[in-house]
């Protein structure tokens, strides 16, 4: 057997040498490095067929003696420890590249690219070591099902609303206006009385959100459909109403969903987007349809005098609930304001996020 060189190929890290020697089923391997040179022989498959080959390499700067070696059928990869941390011009001290010595365009990066790799590295090393250091919730799980259950319930609740007004519409035309109330007030209770949940989880901090907007917006819808419409029947068959609940409805049937799927770690793009989209034309047409309700019940609440508040006789008879209404109308508008902002940053934080994702 006479003795070779084989091919080498290398790449460089701040802080390591990588070798890849090309020789397949390589055995009797023995390598080391002695005054910072590395010695290898090994018998193998390589350029030359079956044969012992070896090389020497004297490297540019200072390694560390220990050499970690894997090989494997097809090569034998060496990795060699630098002594200081550093970004090295070339592998070998002699200035004229050994004939057997290529770059390993595998591994190759340059010293930006390495250094980008190093802090992405250690990025998910901290990530790691801060969630380590979180305390894992022990009833995460159970937070979950609840507010699964939870979703579902107003899903479909909000669902036979959508569907029953869109086949009442399509059957009967703008006669299905006059009776909304009367058909669908019932389940319209139940999940807007349901949905004081929505304030009680984020004062329990069951979900990541703060109290306020949800308080708006409970405190909103059923002060209008309590108070307005179910205190007064006069109301109750207003074709207002029928575009009232057909709003609520509308963007209930995307929102409860995605967070059906946030509860088991699951994101449709479409279904996020419309989440966080639909809102832009439906709120203020929401709060201008409430609006017109409130403006059409002062009148009916001036005459009927339902829940106005009795005076002392000093002062007349009695205050009319009106009164409240006109100023209800204008902290209407200012509650959207205050919502809208909140919706229009949560959908800034989730593109945004979203985006940074992608990069
Ligand atoms: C002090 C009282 C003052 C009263 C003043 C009254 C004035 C009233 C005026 C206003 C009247 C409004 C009446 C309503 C009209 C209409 O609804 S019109 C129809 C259109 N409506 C809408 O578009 C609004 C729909 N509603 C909402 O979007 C919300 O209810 C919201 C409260 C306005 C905002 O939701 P919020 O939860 O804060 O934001 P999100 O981004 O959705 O969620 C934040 C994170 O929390 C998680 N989360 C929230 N809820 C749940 C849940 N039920 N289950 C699971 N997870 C939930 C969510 O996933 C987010 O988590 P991350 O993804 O990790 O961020």
């Amino acid at each position: 057997m006479q003795t070779l060189t084989p091919h080498v190929y290398w790449a460089q890290r701040h802080g390591e040498i990588y070798l890849r020697v090309e020789l397949s089923d390589a055995q009797n391997l023995n390598i080391r490095v002695q005054e910072n040179t590395l010695c290898f022989k090994g018998q193998g498959h390589g350029a030359k067929g079956e044969n012992e080959y070896e090389f020497s390499l004297d490297f540019l700067k200072p390694v560390k003696a220990e050499v970690t070696h894997r090989s494997t059928q097809r090569q034998v990869n060496i990795t060699v420890k630098k002594r200081e941390r550093g970004w090295w011009d070339r592998l070998a001290a002699q200035e004229r590249k050994p004939l057997f010595l290529a770059p390993d365009f595998d591994r190759w990066l340059d010293e930006s690219d390495a250094e980008m790799e190093l802090r992405e590295k250690e990025e998910k090393l901290n990530k790691i070591l801060f969630e380590s250091r979180i305390p894992k919730d022990p009833y995460l799980g159970l937070k979950k099902g609840y507010l699964f259950m939870y979703n579902l319930v107003q899903f479909l609740g909000f669902s036979w609303i959508f569907v029953n007004m869109t086949v009442r519409l399509f059957i009967l035309g703008q006669d299905s206006f006059y009776d909304t109330f009367h058909t669908i007030a019932d389940v319209m209770y139940f999940c807007q009385i349901l949905a004081v949940i929505e304030v009680v989880n984020p004062a329990l901090r069951l979900v990541r959100t703060g109290v306020l907007p949800p308080l708006i917006q409970v405190f909103g819808r059923n002060f209008l459909l309590f108070i307005i419409l179910g205190a007064q029947e006069d109301m109750q068959n207003k074709p207002v109403v029928f575009f009232i609940f057909y709003l609520w409805s509308t963007i209930e049937i995307f929102r409860y969903p995605f967070y059906m799927l946030a509860c088991i770690d699951t994101e449709w793009k479409l279904l996020t987007w419309l989440r966080y989209s639909l809102w832009i034309p439906l709120y203020p047409l929401g709060v201008i349809a409430e609006a017109v309700a409130v403006i059409q019940s002062i009148p009916i609440f001036d005459e009927t005098k339902v829940l106005s508040l009795p005076l002392p006789r000093a002062l007349g008879t009695s205050l009319s609930f009106s009164y409240i209404l006109q100023l209800y109308l204008a902290v209407m508008f200012l509650g959207l304001f205050i919502n809208f902002r909140h919706l229009y940053k949560m959908r800034k934080r989730r593109f945004r996020a979203k985006k940074k994702k992608a990069n």
